[in-house]
């Protein structure tokens, strides 16, 4: 599904200081079956933005269209996986995917429900501990079944806000793995956009890389295509040749953008 952002504009009231600007005027075409990183200084508006797309902030200005629909609240054609699971704490793994099928999908007979909810949790090998609270299993046993959660309510398009950040290197790698094969099966799931601060997790992930300017200029900054052939794999990616000139362009991009927020910050 083609996703249009056209002159998406945000801002925020703050208490006792005038509105601040998040998003001027985002212009974004996603094509189906991309996956698209987005990358920027803490606070440049990814969130928001990608909140945007999800249907759960409304924009003050421009427009998001899925398939040439405009976006005007969620909906089950986009599923979103934050940092912090939001898993319901008093709620087994299994019912909590279940309610999360159930409230999306309520035309879904019970036996299509039943087989996408075990489907998923078997997928990121949690069927076992299906019958645990989020409180009794580790963080990343709680993102998968997150990310099991978003996959069984089989939405085109996957929305994915920091998912591993709060997790460890070795737990990350692991479920970077397990995203890009969930996404790569026969998932309904075609287009994925996430936000994300590692360059390396944007290279290994993206086939482009969003990367969003700070203030003065809160946008698109530039977007960076990553030609690498797939699979990739987190050993071998680091050699391909495109690798270095890529990570040496985010990191020149993104000092650059600190450099302008400061001459910014000083000039207001
Ligand atoms: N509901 C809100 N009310 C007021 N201000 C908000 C709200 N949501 C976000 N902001 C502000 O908008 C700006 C952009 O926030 P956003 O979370 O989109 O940034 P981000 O790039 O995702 O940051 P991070 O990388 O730290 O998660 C921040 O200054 C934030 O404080």
């Amino acid at each position: 599904m083609t996703i249009q952002i056209s002159g998406v504009r945000k801002s925020f009231k703050r208490r006792g200081h005038a509105p601040q600007d998040v998003l001027r005027g985002v212009d974004l075409t996603i094509r189906t079956g991309e996956f698209v990183s987005f990358i920027g200084h803490s606070g440049c508006g990814k969130s928001t933005l990608l909140n945007i797309v999800g249907g759960l902030v409304k924009a003050d200005g421009g427009s998001v269209a899925v398939d040439g629909q405009v976006v005007s609240g969620p909906g089950p054609d986009r599923a979103m996986v934050f940092q912090n699971y939001s898993l319901l704490p008093w709620l087994s793994l299994l019912k909590n995917v279940r309610v999360a099928v159930q409230e999306s999908r309520p035309d879904w007979k019970k036996a299509r429900v039943d087989e996408m909810v075990e489907r998923y949790l078997t997928a990121v090998s949690l069927w076992e501990h299906r019958n645990k609270r989020p409180g009794q299993v580790s963080g990343g046993m709680a993102q998968r079944a997150a990310v099991a959660r978003a996959f069984a309510v089989a939405p085109r398009t996957l929305l994915l806000d920091e998912p591993f950040g709060a997790l460890d290197a070795l737990t990350r790698s692991r479920l970077q793995q397990q995203l890009v094969d969930l996404w790569d099966s026969e998932s309904e799931t075609e287009t994925v956009l996430m936000v994300t601060h590692g360059l390396d997790e944007a290279i290994l992930l993206a086939d482009r890389i969003v990367v969003m300017a700070n203030l003065p200029y809160p946008s698109v900054r530039t977007v960076i295509d990553v030609p690498i052939p797939r699979p990739r794999h987190r050993t071998t990616v680091v050699h391909h040749p495109a690798y270095d000139a890529i990570q040496k362009q985010l990191v020149d991009l993104l000092i650059a953008d600190n450099d302008a927020e400061r001459v910014g910050a000083g000039a207001g």
